[in-house]
């Protein structure tokens, strides 16, 4: 396994992104929130868009995870290896990719993609929805497994915190590869629920780092729905 994602196991990773039209939605102020991930202990940041990557890249010491998502809907996240390479060429140490059985894009699958990017040395974060993601991933070689895309592609429900099945068949079934836990982690004792059931890592985006979200958590909290 290289260093980089064995020095990953047992650390939370901070996801620090701002969607188009959002107020925080500039790659100094994401490196500012990524070095304030940083100096609280996250032991990578994952991050979106060239633009981001380059500014956070710049600014951080831990590794990289970046994407670059295109559109809403169907396979957004880095949906082609042209994205992907992108990714790797503004600073990403790790390229995250859609990692769903969709058709990709540029008519590529995911197995092509990975091929692609190992032949020029780049690690690759597969981002899946469902176990059968997940094994298409693991066969197609890819560096890390995770749960990123569950709840968002009609084979998982969207559950409130975070896909523990999901995430207990992938570690069951695939001991041997690092997989990590993304989405709709909301609390602490969250983060340590799925690392009790053998995530390698934790990936935290919104509860950290999308002020709005949380205001309208506290905000539903104190003025009820
Ligand atoms: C589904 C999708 O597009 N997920 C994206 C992937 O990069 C981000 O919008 C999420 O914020 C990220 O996965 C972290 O998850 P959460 O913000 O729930 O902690």
């Amino acid at each position: 396994m290289h260093p980089m994602i064995q020095a990953l196991r047992g650390k939370l990773i901070v996801s620090c992104q701002a969607y188009p039209g959002e107020p925080l939605r500039h790659p100094e102020t994401m490196a500012q929130m990524a070095l304030a991930a940083e100096r609280g202990g996250a032991a990578a940041i994952r991050c979106q868009g060239l633009a981001d990557i380059s500014a956070i890249k710049g600014q951080v010491k831990v590794p990289v995870i970046g994407l670059w998502k295109e559109g809403d809907e169907g396979v957004y996240i880095t949906p082609t290896l042209r994205h992907a390479r992108s990714c790797s060429w503004a600073g990403s140490d790790i390229v995250a990719i859609d990692a769903t059985r969709r058709p990709r894009p540029d008519g590529l699958t995911f197995a092509q993609v990975v091929e692609a990017l190992h032949a020029d040395s780049v690690l690759v974060m597969a981002d899946c929805g469902s176990i059968e993601d997940i094994r298409m991933a693991a066969q197609a070689g890819a560096d890390i497994l995770s749960t990123t895309l569950a709840g968002y592609t009609g084979e998982r429900p969207k559950t409130a915190g975070p896909d523990l099945e999901l995430l207990r068949q992938a570690v069951a079934e695939f001991p041997d590869h690092p997989v990590i836990c993304e989405g709709r982690v909301h609390t602490p004792a969250q983060a340590a629920e799925v690392m009790a059931a053998g995530a390698w890592a934790v990936v935290v985006g919104t509860a950290i780092t999308h002020p709005t979200s949380i205001t309208g958590w506290f905000r539903t909290a104190v003025e009820g729905q």
